[in-house]
């Protein structure tokens, strides 16, 4: 595991759900973290009967379950970084929101809505409390496009439009504000992530692999993010390993076996550690290391 400089074991925790098929949800965030040489703590907000085909059954858990498991970690552990995925309700998100509230450590918020297979893992109408109660709490915040367009109210149907709801995410309280662009394959080859932050758009980019096995990439890309976070790492370069670690976690899944459906990525990768990141540029990922091209916009 990794040290920090004092020492001491780095840490994360993640907030969300399971998924019995293994590629997303808690599943995807420990095996992230343990990837990352990051120790790994969960508290379950939801269980889901999922596999890579679909969703067949969702359970939110009671608050007080939920609630409890967030005292038992807090009391005995403590955190490098935290991540929160899928909620499962409004009452969850209260009880989340109030525990995190006075936490001194960068949280990801992954604003979990939908599954790959479109069915929904929040309510349309508790979509307000993530925007009032855990935008705000939100170092980084990674919705995808379809996420973002729920949050912000702005439609996104290119780069341009992901850039501006970025923007718009960052007005809603989050530190650094990352629009995923792995639903936006109208914008080309590459599959491009915008990450606006203090009037700065920055963009990560890596080729788009013609792939349906992507289920969990979101999951596994903002825990990696948290990962970065509790390893101590720069904010750009946590979502540059980040962006670095699910690329190869894609491609290596391409050609496996693993479920009939969005089959999961493959998490036994390891990310780059990239040099300094600077603000406003654009990063191209090849596979094994970042270029710097022309900003896209
Ligand atoms: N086919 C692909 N090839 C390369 N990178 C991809 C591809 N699809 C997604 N990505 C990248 O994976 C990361 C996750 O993005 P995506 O938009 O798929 O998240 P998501 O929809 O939240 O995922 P999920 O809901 O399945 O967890 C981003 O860095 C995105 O650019
Ligand atoms: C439990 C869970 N969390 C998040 C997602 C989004 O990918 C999913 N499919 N399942």
């Amino acid at each position: 595991m990794f040290r920090r400089p004092d020492g001491h074991v780095a840490r994360m925790l993640t907030i969300a759900g399971s998924d019995s098929g293994g590629g997303a949800g808690i599943q995807a965030d420990l095996k992230t973290a343990h990837q990352f040489g990051v120790y790994g703590m969960s508290v379950l907000t939801a269980v889901t009967a999922q596999n890579t085909v679909g969703v067949q059954a969702v359970y939110p858990l009671p608050v007080d379950i939920v609630r409890a498991q967030l005292e038992s970690v807090r009391d005995d552990l403590s955190f490098d970084a935290i991540k929160t995925g899928m909620l499962g309700d409004r009452a969850a998100i209260h009880a989340v929101a109030d525990a995190l509230a006075g936490v001194d450590c960068p949280i990801v918020v992954d604003p979990v809505m939908i599954a790959k297979g479109g069915e929904a893992l929040l309510h349309p109408d508790d979509v307000a409390a993530v925007i009032e109660r855990m935008l705000p709490l939100a170092f980084v915040a990674t919705p995808n496009a379809p996420e973002a367009e729920r949050l912000t109210g702005i439609s996104i149907r290119s780069l341009a439009d992901a850039a501006r709801a970025a923007e718009a995410l960052a007005g809603l309280g989050a530190r650094y504000a990352v629009v995923k662009g792995g639903h936006l394959e109208g914008a080309g080859h590459l599959a491009i992530d915008v990450v606006f932050h203090d009037g700065t758009w920055t963009f990560f980019a890596a080729p788009r692999v013609p792939s349906h096995k992507t289920h969990g990439t979101g999951c596994t890309f903002s825990s990696a993010v948290a990962a970065s976070l509790a390893r101590g790492a720069r904010p750009l370069e946590a979502i540059a390993a980040a962006k670095s670690y699910i690329s190869r976690a894609i491609a290596a899944a391409a050609d496996w076996d693993v479920g009939r459906g969005h089959g999961p990525t493959d998490h036994s990768q390891s990310p780059v550690w990239p040099e300094r990141m600077e603000a406003g540029r654009m990063y191209l990922f090849d596979g094994h290391q970042f270029a710097e091209t022309a900003p896209p916009l």
